[in-house]
């Protein structure tokens, strides 16, 4: 009998392809909350690699499925949340909308754009949640729209506040890996070495502000 086919592993070959691709990468970085960070994940590059796009849009649908129950409506945050919202939305057959940071002042001027039905339950999607500031102004949005919304979806939980500001206001995160999986996989591989898996951890126990329990 020929020898069961290898299970791929998932974390692996993401996080593999990450550090790859400098998706991944290590020095001083300001981030969008305005703390500094010994680390950064730009994940504006998958979609330039449709192998891994489809790899991430397809862990996404996993989790969102596995995570969430019945849902109508999925959502995301203008910039990178745009890109795989709406392929995750194109992928489950789903609606999409997206709620803007602030409203463009020309043009119709909302701050939601696409159909949103009132009391419909939306699911929100983002590339990376660090302390949860934009997707959980989003969901003020959208909750201010009058739709319904219990969960958010991201492909990576930097582990730095986003969980605990979300369950404040009564929303669930479902993170398709967090930075403590990819990099535990990378160091067990032997493709980073101690100082970087340590500067992350550093990262994630200096959670600052957001920390609440
Ligand atoms: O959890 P937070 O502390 O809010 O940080 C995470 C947010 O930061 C990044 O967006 P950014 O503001 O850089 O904008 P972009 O999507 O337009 O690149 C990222 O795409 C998340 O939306
Ligand atoms: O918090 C952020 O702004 C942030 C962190 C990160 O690793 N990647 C990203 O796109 N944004």
């Amino acid at each position: 009998m020929a020898p069961p086919a290898a299970v791929p592993d998932f974390m692996l070959e993401f996080a593999s392809f990450l550090l790859k691709s400098n998706s991944l990468r290590f020095g001083v970085f300001t981030l969008a909350s305005g703390k500094q960070s010994s680390y950064y994940i730009d994940l504006r590059v998958l979609p330039s690699f449709p192998a891994y796009f489809r790899l991430a849009i397809n862990a996404l649908k996993g989790t969102v499925t596995k995570n969430v129950g019945q849902f109508d409506t999925l959502a995301s945050v203008p910039t990178s949340g745009l890109v795989f919202g709406s392929a995750l939305a194109y992928e489950m057959s789903k609606p999409f909308i997206y709620a803007r940071k602030e409203s463009k002042g020309y043009g119709t001027g909302k701050t939601i754009e696409g159909f949103l039905k009132a009391g419909s339950k939306v699911v929100v999607v983002d590339d990376v949640a660090t302390t949860g500031t934009s997707v959980s102004s989003a969901v003020d949005i959208i909750r201010a729209n009058g739709a319904i919304v219990e969960d958010v979806v991201a492909l990576v939980d930097r582990h730095e506040g986003a969980n605990e500001r979300l369950k404040k206001i009564g929303v669930r995160l479902h993170a398709v890996a967090g930075i403590n999986d990819i990099v535990s996989a990378l160091y067990k591989a032997g493709l980073i070495d101690e100082n970087a898996l340590e500067s992350v951890m550093k990262q994630m126990a200096a959670k600052g502000e957001y920390e609440t329990d």
